[in-house]
């Protein structure tokens, strides 16, 4: 089994059958629920009891993002509803560990996600209460957006200061992501891929979700291949 994950998400998906495109990607490793509040983001989804009922038919694990306001009081609700992965924002969060704390009590992996302007070292001495950290590669708000290669010298500082932690923490990007794309961010370090329109805007959902893993394992061989090199 690849350690690169895939999740789709499903922002990109036909909201009138969500349970029927949630049983399209079941070869990913979970599904991607983007929650906006229309005020951390100008956009505007679905909020607990959406995501509880799609949580009772999903064939697959959540993992569960958090563009909202208010994380400290909201993210713990959908710990409680059973999301196997919870990811709030730094942003967002005023007690980040505290919240982290409790959403790993209540069962569910702790995420935090970052902004593309928001530096990752103030948080790099909290990697051990975390189980995620979320790269985001677009402006947080909405799918179709171009991934921003500027974000990827702050991925290798993440990828590097996990590595050197020796935490066991997920790192995650979340926009653009493609065939394209997604190379460039495997041999950054990410080994968890968000993908919404490359996945639901294909044919074949199934048969992209492949195209993807295979395109990331082959980037993260080969930056391992040159890592090791003499
Ligand atoms: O969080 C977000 C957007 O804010 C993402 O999860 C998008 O939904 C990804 O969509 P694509 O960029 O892959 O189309």
């Amino acid at each position: 089994m690849s350690h690169l994950h895939i999740n789709p998400s499903i922002l990109s998906a036909d909201f009138s059958r969500l349970g029927d495109e949630l049983r399209a990607i079941t070869d990913a490793d979970a599904a991607h629920i983007d929650v906006m509040d229309n005020h951390f983001v100008p956009n505007l989804t679905w909020g607990p009891p959406v995501v509880e009922r799609l949580h009772e038919i999903s064939p697959i694990p959540f993992d569960v993002h958090l563009m909202i306001e208010d994380a400290d009081r909201w993210a713990p609700r959908y710990a409680e509803i059973g999301c196997e992965s919870v990811t709030f924002h730094a942003e967002a969060a005023i007690a980040p560990i505290k919240l982290a704390r409790e959403l790993r009590a209540q069962g569910s992996r702790a995420g935090m996600a970052l902004r593309p302007a928001t530096p990752v070292e103030p948080y790099l001495d909290m990697l051990e209460e975390l189980d995620l950290l979320l790269i985001m590669t677009v402006e947080p708000g909405f799918g179709g957006q171009k991934f921003l290669d500027l974000t990827l010298p702050k991925l290798r500082r993440a990828a590097e200061a996990v590595r050197g932690s020796g935490a066991s923490v997920a790192l995650q990007v979340d926009g653009g992501v493609s065939e394209e794309t997604i190379g460039r961010a495997a041999e950054a370090g990410a080994n968890v891929f968000v993908a919404g329109s490359s996945v639901y805007g294909a044919d074949d959902p199934a048969a992209a979700i492949e195209g993807l893993r295979s395109v990331a394992e082959r980037a993260a061989e080969n930056s391992t291949r040159i890592t090791n090199m003499p």
